[in-house]
């Protein structure tokens, strides 16, 4: 697939014809990341416009939470088929506004849908319970019932699949939900809010609003209607809002930032850690909430996997995702590069070496080379920050308990990746990393059917898997005398 062949966000029928968004006076421009050049325009809503959405979601939940359970799953599986029909347009939007390959942008795609797949069983929810009686004529019920209307606020580096993590389980619940999509990446979530409204599901079920976060975050959290508000993005932005959600006493999903350690082991496959490395780091140019952040490589294994791993790295292709042989994207603005670009003259500063890489993609705007720093250390930002790009920190380490007293001090705790084949030492390392979620062997964790979250300062609650559709759920305890 060329340039000319890959469908653009302003022709491309989902969008054009979208039933999604007001129009207004004005608008916010989309560009893509790749070429800088202006793809789409989304409404900057006013306060006014997002307090109407907001009663329309509240109008449609008293309908939508009355549907039955069967008939809201059969509305949710439809529009998991469209999103599957839809996948190749869908891709090429999200390419478009957020510069992942398109590889990358169809598995995303389809893993977004596999939420709503998931959800889309009525199985799943447990919708109550009889307690044991205290006397005879009388009945203890417990029911679950949808929280009501709902509000989420999404990042621009999975702009299908944090929408869906989200939405998924709430219209299941029975809930009403209105998203805020990043600013960067609005038109994915349009495009999909579209097939919601394609596959049956009601206006006002799902509503997208596009415009200035920090307003859009007030209003949501000062909201006496938004009985909920989950958010995916920035730690410092998660306390924001779980501070100003507070004078609504608002049910909370914060799914924040990480800085996963990936450890290899002595006991290590070192061709298996390989492979897991370079899937965990460059999946989305490094931009991953779960991507191994720092390495730590014992030393009896440090120079066959550094070795192979930097030989892995220099065969990444670099350019425009919109090209199928492309391994590594842009970075999604000036920003997200200079921040790299200072990290890691940080991490040189004080010692690190860079072994390949190490400086932005030559005569190029947006995109750095994936780059290896040699002799990384806890006193380096590459070590104690999210990087948040295609930049591999590799520390040497040879005393376990060391290492995992180190680990113990990060405030964050969202994924951890550690590879060893001795069970004594995945069942130490299991119990001792203070996160959500822990890859063994294995670079790559997410699936709709696990809880996925993170502990400390990565968030609070988690999404998918039976554990996620209980975040939209309130209980009611019934006492019945006949
Ligand atoms: N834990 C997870 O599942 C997960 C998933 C994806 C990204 N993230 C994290 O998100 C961060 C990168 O994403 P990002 O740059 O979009 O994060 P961000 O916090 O800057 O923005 C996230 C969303 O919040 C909005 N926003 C920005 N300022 C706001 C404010 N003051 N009030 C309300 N909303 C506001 C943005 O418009 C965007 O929609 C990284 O830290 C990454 O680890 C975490
Ligand atoms: O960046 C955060 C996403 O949650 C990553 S994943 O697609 O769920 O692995």
């Amino acid at each position: 697939m060329n340039n000319e062949q890959v469908l653009q966000p302003d022709n491309v029928e989902l969008i054009k014809n979208s039933r999604v968004g007001t129009s207004t006076k004005s608008s916010i421009a989309v560009d893509d990341p790749a070429t800088g050049h202006v793809i789409g325009h989304v409404p900057d809503l006013t306060p006014r416009q997002i307090l109407r959405a907001i009663e329309s979601a509240e109008t449609a939940f008293y309908k939508w939470r009355d549907v039955p359970l069967r008939e809201r799953c059969e509305k949710l599986f439809r529009w998991y088929q469209l999103m599957h029909e839809k996948e190749e347009e869908l891709a090429g939007i999200l390419t478009s506004e957020q510069g992942k390959p398109l590889s990358e942008s169809r598995g995303e795609i389809r893993y977004a849908a596999s939420y709503i797949q998931w959800y889309a069983q009525p199985s799943l929810q447990d919708q109550g319970s009889v307690l044991p009686y205290s006397s005879i004529d009388e009945s203890m019920i417990v029911i679950t019932e949808p929280v009501g209307v709902c509000a989420a606020i999404t990042p621009w580096n999975f702009p299908a699949a944090m929408i869906t993590r989200k939405v998924a389980p709430a219209l299941a619940a029975g809930c009403t939900m209105l998203v805020k999509p990043a600013l960067e990446t609005p038109l994915t979530a349009i495009a999909i809010a579209e097939l919601a409204i394609q596959a049956g599901i009601p206006e006002g079920v799902l509503s997208i609003v596009t415009g200035d976060g920090e307003a859009i975050g007030k209003i949501f959290s000062e909201s006496a209607v938004v009985r909920k508000l989950s958010f995916t993005g920035s730690t410092r932005v998660g306390r924001l809002l779980m501070a100003s959600s507070a004078s609504t006493i608002k049910r909370l999903s914060l799914e924040l930032g990480g800085n996963a350690p990936f450890i290899v082991c002595e006991t290590a496959d070192v061709e298996r850690a390989v492979q897991g490395a370079i899937q965990s780091k460059f999946r989305n140019a490094g931009q991953t909430c779960v991507c191994a952040n720092a390495f730590y490589i014992h030393t009896k294994v440090y120079d066959e996997f550094t070795e192979k791993f930097i030989a892995c790295v220099n065969q990444l292709m670099l350019g425009n995702g919109k090209n199928e042989s492309v391994d590594i994207g842009p970075l999604i603005n000036e920003n997200a590069l200079e921040k790299v670009e200072q990290i890691v003259a940080d991490a040189v500063k004080k010692g690190a070496v860079i072994a390949c890489g190490g400086e932005r993609w030559v005569n190029s705007e947006r995109w750095y080379y994936p780059t290896v720093l040699l002799n990384a250390d806890s006193s380096m930002r590459c070590v104690n920050e999210e990087i948040f790009g295609p930049v591999a920190p590799i520390v040497r380490y040879n005393d376990e308990t060391a290492l995992l007293e180190e680990l113990r001090q990060q405030q964050t705790g969202l994924a951890a990746y550690f590879y060893s084949q001795n069970l004594g030492q995945v069942n130490r390392l299991s119990r001792a990393l203070e996160v959500g979620m822990i890859g063994v062997n294995s670079g790559v964790i997410s699936d709709a059917a696990v809880p996925f979250g993170g502990v400390k300062s990565s968030g609070i609650g988690r999404e998918g898997g039976r554990h996620g559709i209980e975040e939209y759920l309130e209980t009611k305890y019934i006492k019945l005398s006949y």
